[in-house]
């Protein structure tokens, strides 16, 4: 059957399929191939595939007679896994209601199917969800344990904002933390950052504004055993300015749309050198002017901003970005 491969020379084999083990996104209802001297692993999302790695279409074997949701459909649907959770995003209920039918008839393991109910909300970014099946009345449909890059985090959608799409993005960060920074989430959310930084050796505070995502964001620091390096705060950031002026090394600003707003905030928090991964949605015709303008009018003559890196990372919609500012604010002296 047609799947998303990742292709990869024989002898780099191993270590792009343990990359793609940690991020959970092997397929593994599908086997591994080898071909003329390539290896082709099947992958769950190809959109969540590191961007150093080369994604085709394959026809590999099936591991056991598989039934997927298309198998049942006869045309590929579109919908997003989180842990034991699907999610789809159909306007039409009954097309919605037949796509879950055919993700719980299908082989694929899953628990309960949603569809999109509402676009994100309010500050705390949350949206309502139609639930379309639920195969396990004692848990709540909107809960499950999602799992990325060797992490496990437990989120309920109905309650905090999480999407499994950002996983590469996240790790792309989390890879640039070293042992002992300080690092500041100021929009940290269940802790998909301030996790895994602080699994990298960093001393983490993160902050939200939804008291429910700190109590997740506390559970899974429990559960990825990194509880002792994270200190959290339920509240709007900048009330954190005093207590933590001058502290940072780096900031994670994921709070698209609204995070330029917080540069006074990110300025206040910055240490003698500090690296900004800022994120913002903007039309593609200038995707980060927004960012650098605000962190540089923030600055003003008391740091000098270098940007590092300016990061697309995906097309939120026509002509709209998700991009990703990092930049390094330097104290003058
Ligand atoms: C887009 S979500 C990102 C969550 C997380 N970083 C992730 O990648 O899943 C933004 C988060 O910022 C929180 N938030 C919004 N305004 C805030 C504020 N003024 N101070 C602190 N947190 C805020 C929301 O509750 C939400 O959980």
């Amino acid at each position: 059957m047609m799947r998303p491969c990742v292709v990869v020379p024989r002898e780099s084999g191993e270590a792009t399929r343990q990359r793609l083990a940690e991020a959970d996104l092997i397929d593994q209802a599908f086997g591994i191939e080898v071909a003329d001297g390539d290896l082709f692993i099947p992958v769950t999302d190809p959109e969540s595939v590191p961007a150093d790695m080369a994604v085709t279409e394959r026809d590999v074997p099936s591991r056991t007679p598989q039934r997927t949701p298309a198998d049942l459909l006869g045309y590929e649907p579109t919908y997003e896994r989180l842990g034991d959770v699907v999610l789809v995003d159909e306007d039409d209920p009954d097309r919605a209601a037949e796509i879950a039918d055919a993700v719980v008839e299908s082989d694929i393991p899953v628990r309960s199917v949603l569809n999109r109910d509402s676009k994100v909300k309010g500050e705390t970014r949350v949206r309502d969800w139609e639930v379309l099946a639920d195969e396990d009345g004692d848990r709540s449909p909107t809960e499950t344990v999602h799992r990325e890059y060797g992490h496990e985090f437990v989120v309920d959608v109905d309650e905090v904002y999480f999407s499994p799409r950002l996983a590469t993005e996240r790790n792309r960060v989390v890879e640039q933390v070293e042992p002992g920074e300080h690092a500041l989430d100021m929009f940290a959310g269940v802790g998909p950052y301030a996790i895994p930084m602080a699994s990298a050796g960093a001393e983490v505070v993160a902050c939200d504004i939804n008291p429910d995502a700190i109590a997740y964001l506390e559970e899974n620091a429990e559960r990825n055993a990194v509880a002792d390096r994270i200190t959290t705060h339920v509240g709007d950031v900048r009330e954190l300015t005093a207590e933590y002026a001058g502290w940072a090394d780096r900031l994670v600003m994921n709070l698209p749309h609204t995070a330029a707003e917080f540069a006074d905030a990110a300025v206040a928090f910055a240490g003698e050198s500090c690296v900004v991964h800022l994120y913002d949605i903007q039309h593609e015709d200038a995707p980060f002017e927004r960012a650098t303008t605000a962190l540089e009018t923030a600055a003003g003559d008391e740091y000098a901003v270098t940007v590092l890196e300016e990061r697309v990372v995906r097309s939120y919609a026509p002509h709209e970005l998700n991009v990703c500012l990092d930049a390094r604010l330097d104290r003058i002296d």
